[in-house]
């Protein structure tokens, strides 16, 4: 049984001591991941004060790279993005941002038909709105 550990060179950095994947088998579990660019960490559409205090941010932004993130990691892994079946989304503010990460989601996951459940947190690591954990099936 395949049991490899995966640290991709396209996705941001973990923020501790866990890799971006880890395959047993014919399942890979991504650990979870937020929508900081990969090479520079920033957040995008986040405005800071002078102090660094958040002062705005853009859930469409944040969909987007979150997104293309998990793909990163996927393809890295030799998954694709069709072999995640299994997705927990954390949103940081359900009230506000349901339905712009309800539409962006459905345009970036509707050929996937994986299983989702979205839940809202106090809050997540990194200043980020919303975060995902995933589990891909890969064939052998
Ligand atoms: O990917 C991020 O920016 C933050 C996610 C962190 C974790 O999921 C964690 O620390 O466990």
């Amino acid at each position: 049984m395949g049991n490899d550990v995966i640290r991709a060179e396209g996705a941001p950095a973990p923020v501790g001591a866990y890799p971006h994947a880890r395959r047993v088998g014919p399942l890979l579990f991504l650990s979870g991941i937020g929508p900081r660019v990969p090479a520079t960490d920033a957040i995008p559409g986040n405005v800071v004060d002078d102090t660094g205090k958040l002062v705005s941010y853009d859930i469409e932004a944040q969909c987007r790279q979150v997104f293309a993130n998990v793909r990163a990691v996927l393809e890295a892994s030799g998954a694709r993005f069709e072999d995640l079946v299994d997705v927990t989304v954390y949103l940081t503010d359900m009230a506000r941002d349901f339905d712009a990460y309800n539409r962006l989601y459905a345009d970036a996951f509707q050929a996937v038909d994986a299983c989702r459940t979205t839940v809202e947190v106090n809050a997540l690591p990194t200043a980020i709105a919303i975060e995902l954990k995933c589990v891909a099936a890969v064939a052998s």
